[in-house]
């Protein structure tokens, strides 16, 4: 008699990890969106590693954003953003959380595209609105009217998020049923599966 042995279905997390395959996986979106907290705990039921760029961009430049924004400008900070990027997709699996401008930069969109697979958080201003004016760390808006330089950003940017391999709607929901729709379109997304980017 052939032993029987017990099967477990597989875990939403472990679909969601083998519909990455050996892909990056990176969030973009606007200031607000989640992108940070939600890419953190995404890692996390994925078991891969995170990495934050600004974060990463602040290690190694020891300066915070604020205050490379203030001592070069915000073109240098995009070079800067740019080359942290291009070094830090090489390889994976990974989660990978940009700052809002970086999908916007021609040049860091076309690392991100080749990277692995984007995620869009996609939120309404209301809802950045109400996340962002909480804290004071994003230079882009010590402007007079914040609200309003928000809104212009969705309207220049909203278009070239759109081009993200998938969209999630961030909502007034609690952040884990972001992650379960994350991972449920992860787990859905099994065509490219195996795909690497690292040669
Ligand atoms: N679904 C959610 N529900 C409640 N608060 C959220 C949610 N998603 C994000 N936040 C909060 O919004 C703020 C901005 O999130 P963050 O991850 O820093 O955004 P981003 O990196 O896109 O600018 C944080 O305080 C975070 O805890
Ligand atoms: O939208 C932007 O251009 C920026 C977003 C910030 O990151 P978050 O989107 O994580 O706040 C940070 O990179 C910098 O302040 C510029
Ligand atoms: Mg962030």
């Amino acid at each position: 008699m052939t032993d029987v042995f017990p099967t477990t279905a597989p875990s939403l997390a472990e679909k969601a990890r083998a519909g990455l395959g050996r892909r990056n996986l990176i969030f973009v979106g606007l200031m607000g969106a989640g992108k940070s907290v939600i890419g953190r705990m995404t890692a996390t039921q994925l078991g891969l590693p995170f990495i934050d760029t600004d974060a990463e961009i602040e290690r190694v430049s020891r300066m915070t954003i604020s205050e490379l924004f203030a001592a070069y400008g915000e073109s240098e900070f995009r070079a800067l953003e740019a080359r942290v990027i291009c070094r830090l997709l090489k390889g994976g699996p990974k989660v990978v959380s940009t700052g809002g401008g970086a999908f916007i930069n021609e040049n860091t969109r076309k690392h991100i595209e080749e990277g692995g697979l984007s995620l869009w958080l996609k939120a309404d201003l209301d809802i950045l609105w109400a996340r962002v004016s909480k804290r004071d760390h994003r230079p882009l808006l010590k402007a007079e009217n914040p609200r309003q330089v928000l809104e212009n950003l969705m309207n220049q940017r909203y278009p070239i998020y759109s081009l993200a391999d998938i969209t999630i709607l961030s909502r007034d929901v609690r952040k884990e049923v972001i992650v379960s729709e994350v991972l449920s379109r992860l787990a859905a997304d099994d065509n490219e599966s195996g795909r690497t980017n690292d040669g």
